[in-house]
């Protein structure tokens, strides 16, 4: 049986960053990755990097086949870059199998040739997280239905497109599908889009992507999916009765869950929660000794910079001054990217009530910024929520061109405890969507 000191289990963000943090070390590496399509993880091959791609394509007016083509060249060079960038190390290995425990450190990995068990004194599970399927009517039978991985693939654009959820996915594909040109139902069971968003923000967004074309049923659920010669009929339950709807095909974006599939937990010490997710303590050590797990598979946010904060954790407790733990990890923002991208941090009005925490409103719209204008693109709101004594910044949300980088600005700004003046006096580059903030914390 062939030992290793170290084994990483899915090449994703934390584990590809970890196999270089270790072999810096002088450590011994294997990391088994099943799929030699998803050399260097999901973000770059099917998930991130591609789907972005893809938007800001579509946005430029190149054509669904095109721009495939173009997301595919991209992906492949990532691919190829990320798998060297590992496998080259000294110190580690690329298994390219499928690992399943037989006890707390010792595998089995699969692949077309056979079979081998590997021993290892440290074991980081990194494998991800899969799309949940609802239990719907003839969906898991039907040729019609896509998860984004599916998608992604597609060689022919679907013309009429139905996307059940509307999670970060549903609406990034959405909004990237009818930039392409084709026509976009969403369906949700929930009552509003964006619901962990500024009420107003949501609803603006709503009415922007109600305006590129994106029709909506909430409140909704598809009952039942029947492939036809052409496509697909969906029956639907709506607020006002059931609904029949014929489309080329239907995306499922109802949330990903633990990738735990192939791992045969139960035959291990390791804890799983009610999802499928692997417990780990706040230094992201699993039940068994010397096994940790980091990414989407522990069940936490599911972004990839938070993922490699999950390796931030792992290499301060490995080589580090062992400060870093989940519980301290800093603020962070996401972005969900819309024509404009919608980018918010910290608490909203909400969440500070319920907290009964005092705040201040800043709320501006940008359309009169330069940028705004220069990019032809007038749809915004930025919206700051301070302390009113401090004018720390509690939360913000920007619904605007370019929000994914000025975001990143109040995030730095957060974390270092920096006042609103700070952001009102800084000298900005011009013309920038960041100007904004001059006139946004303007009003304090
Ligand atoms: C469509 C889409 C768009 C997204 N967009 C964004 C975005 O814009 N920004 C953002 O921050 N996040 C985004 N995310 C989320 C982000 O992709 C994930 O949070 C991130 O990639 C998770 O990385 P990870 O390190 O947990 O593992 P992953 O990168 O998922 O890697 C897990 C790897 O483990 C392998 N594996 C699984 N089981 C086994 C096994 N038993 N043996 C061997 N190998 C195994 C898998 O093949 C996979 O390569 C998006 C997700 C999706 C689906
Ligand atoms: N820009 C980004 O950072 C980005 C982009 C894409 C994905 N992601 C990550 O991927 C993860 C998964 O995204 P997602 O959009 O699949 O999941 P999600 O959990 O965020 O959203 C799922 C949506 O589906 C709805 N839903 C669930 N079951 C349903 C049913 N049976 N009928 C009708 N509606 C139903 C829910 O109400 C919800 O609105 C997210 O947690 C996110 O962190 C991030």
């Amino acid at each position: 049986m062939k030992h290793f000191s170290n084994i990483i289990i899915g090449f994703g963000k934390a584990g590809k960053t970890l196999a270089g943090t270790l072999a810096k070390h002088g450590e011994e590496v294997l990391v088994i990755e099943k799929d030699p399509n998803m050399y260097g993880g999901t973000c770059i091959n099917i998930a991130c990097l591609p789907t972005k791609n893809m938007i800001i394509n579509a946005h430029r007016g190149i054509r669904y086949e095109a721009a495939l083509k173009k997301k595919n060249d991209l992906t492949a060079k990532l691919r190829n870059k990320n798998y060297h960038k590992v496998a080259d190390l000294s110190g580690v290995t690329v298994l390219t199998a499928t690992a399943e425990f037989l006890d707390d450190h010792t595998l089995q990995v699969s692949d077309n040739s056979g079979q081998e068990t590997l021993q290892a004194d440290r074991i980081f599970i990194n494998t991800g997280a899969t799309p949940v399927w609802p239990n719907i009517d003839g969906l898991l039978n039907s040729k019609k239905v896509y998860s984004s991985t599916d998608l992604l693939a597609k060689d022919k654009q679907l013309k009429e497109l139905v996307i059940l959820g509307s999670g970060p996915i549903g609406l990034e594909f959405a909004s990237m599908y009818t930039q392409f040109g084709s026509h976009v139902t969403i369906v949700d069971k929930a009552p509003k889009i964006l619901g962990k968003f500024e009420p107003e923000v949501a609803q603006q967004a709503k009415h922007d992507l109600e305006e590129d074309g994106i029709s909506f049923l909430l409140e909704s659920h598809i009952t039942n999916v029947n492939d036809t010669l052409n496509g697909v009929t969906l029956t639907i339950s709506t607020p006002e009765g059931m609904k029949e709807i014929q489309a080329d095909g239907l995306l499922v974006a109802t949330g990903r869950r633990a990738n735990v599939t192939d791992l045969h937990l139960e035959r291990t010490s390791i804890k799983t929660g009610s999802h499928g997710e692997i417990l780990v303590n706040d230094v992201l050590e699993t039940n068994a000794k010397d096994v940790y797990a980091l990414g989407d598979v522990t069940g936490g946010p599911q972004f990839t910079y938070i993922s490699l904060d999950d390796w931030r954790i792992i290499a301060n407790n490995l080589y580090g001054n062992k400060t870093r733990s989940r519980l301290n990890r800093p603020v962070f923002a996401n972005t969900i990217f819309l024509n404009p991208a919608i980018s918010s941090i910290g608490r909203t009005e909400e969440q500070l009530r319920e907290a009964g925490i005092d705040y201040t409103v800043l709320k501006i719209s940008a359309a009169s910024v330069p940028k705004a204008q220069v990019i032809g693109n007038p749809r915004s709101i930025y919206k700051a929520l301070i302390d009113p004594q401090s004018h720390q910044i509690l939360g913000t949300t920007i619904y605007a061109e370019e929000s994914f980088e000025t975001i990143n600005i109040i995030s730095l700004a957060m974390q270092n405890h920096l006042p609103a003046e700070a952001l009102r006096d800084q000298i900005y580059t011009h013309p920038t969507m960041t100007e904004a903030l001059n006139d946004l914390f303007d009003q304090i």
